[in-house]
């Protein structure tokens, strides 16, 4: 018995929370839904020129460009603490709109450390979420909505979509090491397109070039 519990290796021992090395400010925040930024965090924004590429329609792109460079969606970020175990979160805001017949989307990233997954709340409007898994392609458009969560699992390319009339007004939780990969997306895409058909999302397949 004693010889079976010495071959036991104690459990890994976390390091001690870090509390008081965590700014005040980054344990509690502030947001609205109308603003969609987390206290006084730096938004980062995306405008119709940062997505060129993503859509699938390039000429109902270069149009639409023709006509300005409208914002599309900003994200605002909490960063708290890095380490095993540790979490982030960003808020977004995705303005409604569409590009030919697909709707305004984000870039759409994998994360860096490819097993992390991330938990995206919806707060505000209607979208969807478009998950592709990397290794086999299978896809899946999920709806991100108030009072909806989406699960996107790890190693799963992930892009928000809005369906609706309304910006879009979600949070993102994930791991502290997950980090954001965006070369995949803009080399390859997204094997599907969200697109507005008989006034109703739809999922099909981009059509090869
Ligand atoms: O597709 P993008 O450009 O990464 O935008 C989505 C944003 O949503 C989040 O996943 C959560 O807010 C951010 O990490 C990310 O920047």
């Amino acid at each position: 018995m004693s010889q079976i519990r010495d071959n036991i290796k104690p459990a890994q021992v976390p390091p001690p929370c870090p509390l008081a090395a965590i700014a005040r400010d980054d344990l509690f925040v502030h947001y609205t839904l109308e603003s969609a930024r987390l206290g006084n965090r730096p938004m980062v924004e995306r405008r119709l020129a940062d997505l060129r590429g993503c859509f699938a329609d390039e000429a109902a792109f270069e149009a639409a460009l023709r006509q300005g460079n409208p914002l599309l969606y900003s994200v605002s970020s909490v960063e708290p603490a890095a380490g095993d175990g540790q979490l982030h979160y960003g808020l977004g805001i995705l303005q409604p709109g569409k590009i030919g017949a697909e709707y305004y989307l984000t870039k759409g990233h994998l994360h860096a450390h490819r097993p992390a997954a991330e938990i995206y709340v919806g707060l505000a409007g209607e979208g969807a979420m478009l998950l592709e898994d990397e290794a086999t392609g299978e896809s899946r458009l999920v709806p991100l909505r108030t009072h909806s969560v989406v699960y996107v699992p790890g190693h799963t390319a992930h892009r928000t979509v809005n369906t609706g009339a309304a910006p879009l007004v979600y949070l993102g939780i994930y791991p502290s090491n997950a980090g954001h990969d965006y070369a995949p997306v803009a080399k390859n895409n997204f094997r599907h397109v969200v697109i507005e058909r008989d006034g109703k999302p739809m999922l099909v397949p981009r059509e090869k070039k």
